[in-house]
């Protein structure tokens, strides 16, 4: 992989090189998910997320049945920032001769688990053998045409709220990763962040009710942590999103935590990434009816982070000053 380019080079290079329109497409490259529209007033959203050994996890500390789970997970986060249901998944792997019976079969629990817990079904893929542990899933959500939710529409003078936690599943990261380095740290204070790390859950409900209140302008999973994640909704919806670092919600415990790891708690909540909740604009003067849309339906809460105004960037304010975050998460290529 040619190292000077970023994710973003590669994905703008191959869609340049490719024939990417077609009859019944709503939306292609550059959403969570591509949009089909098949026939009548459905949608289909289809989505595909690869999970690579020692990139996405690392199997010396992530149990298999954990990991079974999270390869879905990602994906169906995804389908949930459309606003779909999930339906149906297909699965590729590509795995080494070393991989034992035992693990394997762990690692398939889980996924069947997760494809339970989501009323999913398993409907095809690809086996073959591979010098590194390498999992796509391919996932197909349905939903009404007129109910998919875009990056592309916010407004300018909406609010910005996510549907979580920020920054757990990266302090969960830090303490399996650097566990020999870290002092001991009570395990229960830990547990929380390490479950957020090995097993997200995807907040597929509050998705599909979110694109049901009819209120939610846009909206995208968080992957790759705020800073980027919102930054696509700034820049598809031609906006500025102006986020109050105070409001950022976490865990209880997490500036404990980050006092244990030696880490700015906001570092991890705007760029430490896979905290796979939702983050989504609302129309101004609609936030209170929202709130009590979800709460009439048994919805989780919803936490306001800032709003969107015009101009460009994802601007954070803290402490009286404003910087530009925008496109500062996660990256796989162009800054390691
Ligand atoms: N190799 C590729 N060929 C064609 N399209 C691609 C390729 N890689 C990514 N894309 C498309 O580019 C867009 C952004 O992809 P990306 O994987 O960053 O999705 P995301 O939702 O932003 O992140 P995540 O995968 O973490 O959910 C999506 O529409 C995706 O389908
Ligand atoms: C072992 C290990 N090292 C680092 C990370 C962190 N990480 C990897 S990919 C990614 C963004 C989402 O990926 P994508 O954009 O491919 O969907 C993040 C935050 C991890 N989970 N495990
Ligand atoms: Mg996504």
């Amino acid at each position: 992989m040619p190292a000077h380019w970023s994710e973003l080079d590669l994905i703008k290079h191959f869609a340049g090189s490719c024939r990417i329109d077609k009859k019944q497409l709503i939306k292609g490259i550059g959403d969570d998910c591509a949009v089909l529209h098949p026939a009548g007033d459905e949608a289909w959203v289809l989505t595909t997320d690869m999970l690579v050994d020692t990139v996405h996890f690392d199997t010396s500390w992530h149990p298999a049945f954990q990991l079974g789970r999270k390869c879905l997970a990602v994906n169906l986060s995804d389908i949930a920032a459309m606003g779909a249901t999930p339906h149906s998944v297909m699965l590729s792997v590509a795995l080494p001769d070393t991989i034992e019976t035992v693990w394997l079969e762990q690692w398939l629990q889980g996924l069947a688990s997760m494809i339970d817990e989501f009323d999913c079904a398993l409907i095809g893929g690809d086996t073959v053998r591979g010098a590194q542990l390498t999992i796509s899933i391919t996932a197909l959500g349905t939903t009404a045409r007129n109910r998919v939710i875009l990056r592309s529409t916010a407004g300018p003078g909406d609010t910005i709220f996510v549907s979580g936690y920020l920054g757990s599943a990266a302090a969960g990261l830090l303490f399996c990763r650097d566990k020999a380095a870290l002092p001991a740290v009570d395990e229960q204070l830990k547990a929380p962040f390490i479950k957020r790390h090995l097993d997200p859950s995807p907040d597929v409900f509050c998705g599909s009710l979110l694109a049901q209140s009819g209120l939610v302008t846009a909206m995208q999973d968080l992957s790759d942590g705020l800073a980027t994640d919102l930054a696509h909704i700034a820049e598809q919806s031609h906006l500025a999103a102006i986020v109050d670092a105070e409001r950022l919600p976490g865990h209880p415990d997490l500036a404990q935590v980050c006092r244990l790891l030696e880490r700015s708690p906001i570092d991890l909540q705007v760029a430490g990434g896979d905290d796979y909740h939702l983050v989504f604009t609302v129309k101004r003067g609609a936030e209170q009816e929202l709130i009590d849309y979800l709460a009439r339906h048994d919805g989780p809460p919803i936490y306001k982070i800032g709003r969107t105004e015009p101009g460009s960037g994802v601007h954070l304010l803290h402490d009286g000053e404003s910087s530009d975050i925008a496109f500062r998460g996660f990256q796989h290529h162009g800054n390691d």
